[in-house]
């Protein structure tokens, strides 16, 4: 073991890494058959190795890349000086391509956080491996042992138009009948007690009717609906009589803080974000309005909030201004959900059940394999540091799969397409 003082992060390496991903129908298009992530591992000169799992866009791989120099030579514990480094040294890019709304992976003006999240958390697990104590200790100590899921509904197909592997056993999504059948077996397989529903795919008459149908079929559960900014303001202010009574919050029904604000004139219910407000800056704009204001729930998400330590004082911000707080998800694996766990744990104004893409998910790269829910929770670990390690062969496995699938940057509106030729994802469509 070196001593503490000459502890050095040696070397960085990343890789990317494609799963299998279902045919989830949102706002802006359908998902592609396999999503992407990347797993970073940093190593150290006494042989330890960190890991956290990040997006695996060619942009964020690019910027990951940029970032080596900021990393290799630092100690695990520099965390504020990694923040300052990668702050002024990975700069806001234009993704050349597409730059997907609701994929923060693909959001180049997003990248100094997106990397400083990414190497926080492979610090983290560094230092509480080498210290015996686990990420939520290493965070301020856990204030509560498991953290509450939701289920995560999305309208679906059976299939991906083009078939790269069997279909999955969730069957097609649409209908409300079909919405409640999905919901009854994700509460059966991990015992969530609350549920959302990805939205703004269809007419809002049906995706309320929906709303309406799981309300009668698990009553007294919490529910929630995000069409995603894809409801005119007109539209989100004509359901809201509705939805007042079947939702525990609205999430981003309409675009912009603006359109947000007048909602909330209209609404008897909390507006829930992770559209809107996504920064410091976005939340200092928010807080600003007088009233009620645009937001009363901050859906979080470290992985572009600039990290673990970065989304606990997002929380207590929020906790200042009174705001809820929850967490966003994407489709990912193990490393990132017990990154979450751990941070959940460590903020104690979570007022609300996270949400986890993570049923989605058939493939893993954990080592201990897939993470395990009782009654919709995941228990906190108490391993040393993150309490996830890699299995190497389904790492590989899954890194020929990114490099044999294609696909470099999620587009959910390219794959639409191919369904709708049609289809062109401009936003709001209702
Ligand atoms: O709450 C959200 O906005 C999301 O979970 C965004 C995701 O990209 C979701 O729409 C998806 O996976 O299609
Ligand atoms: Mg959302």
């Amino acid at each position: 073991m070196k001593a503490l003082n000459e502890w050095r992060i040696t070397q960085m390496r990343v890789t990317p890494i494609a799963f299998r991903d279902p045919p989830l129908l949102n706002a802006v298009g359908i998902h592609e058959p396999y999503a992407l992530r990347s797993i970073v591992e940093l190593e150290t000169n006494d042989g330890l190795v960190g890991i956290a799992e990040t997006y695996g866009d060619e942009g964020m791989l690019k910027a990951l890349e940029t970032a080596r120099e900021l990393i290799e030579g630092f100690s695990p514990f520099d965390l504020n000086g990694m923040d300052e480094r990668v702050k002024h040294g990975v700069k806001a890019t234009k993704s050349a391509g597409f730059e997907m709304n609701l994929a923060p992976g693909s959001h180049g003006a997003k990248n100094a956080a997106k990397v400083m999240a990414a190497f926080e958390g492979a610090m983290l697990d560094l230092i509480g491996q080498r210290l015996g104590a686990p990420v939520c200790d290493v965070l301020g100590g856990a204030v509560r042992d498991s953290v509450p899921y939701s289920a995560y509904l999305f309208f679906k197909y059976a299939e991906h138009i083009e078939k790269p592997y069997a279909p999955d056993a969730w069957g097609e999504g649409i209908s409300p009948e079909q919405i409640v059948a999905q919901a009854r077996r994700m509460r059966e397989l991990y015992g969530f007690g609350s549920i959302k529903l990805k939205g703004g795919v269809f007419d809002p008459a049906h995706e309320v009717a929906c709303m309406a149908a799981l309300a009668k079929a698990f009553p007294g559960v919490p529910l929630r609906l995000d069409p995603n900014a894809n409801w005119t303001l007109e539209t989100s202010i004509k359901h809201a009589p509705a939805l007042n009574s079947l939702l525990e919050y609205y999430e981003d029904p309409t675009p912009t803080l603006d359109g947000m604000n007048e909602l909330a004139k209209h609404t008897t219910l909390p507006l829930a974000t992770n559209m809107v407000v996504t920064s410091f800056e976005e939340l200092k704009q928010s807080v600003r309005y007088p009233g009620r204001g645009p937001v009363q729930v901050v859906l979080s998400d470290h992985h572009y909030w600039g990290g673990l330590r970065a989304t606990q004082t997002l929380a207590r911000i929020c906790d200042t201004f009174g705001l809820g707080v929850s967490m966003h998800s994407n489709s990912h694996l193990a490393p990132s959900l017990i990154a979450m766990t751990h941070l959940a744990a460590a903020v104690p104004n979570l007022s609300y059940a996270c949400d986890t893409h993570y049923p989605w998910q058939e493939e893993e790269v954990a080592a201990e394999g897939r993470v395990k829910f009782v009654n919709g929770s995941v228990t906190v670990p108490r391993t040393p540091g993150l309490g996830v390690t890699l299995d190497r062969e389904a790492l590989r496995t899954l890194n020929e799969q990114y490099k044999s699938c294609g696909i470099r940057t999620r587009n959910d509106t390219a794959e639409m397409k191919k369904y709708d030729p049609s289809f062109t994802g401009k936003s709001p469509r209702y």
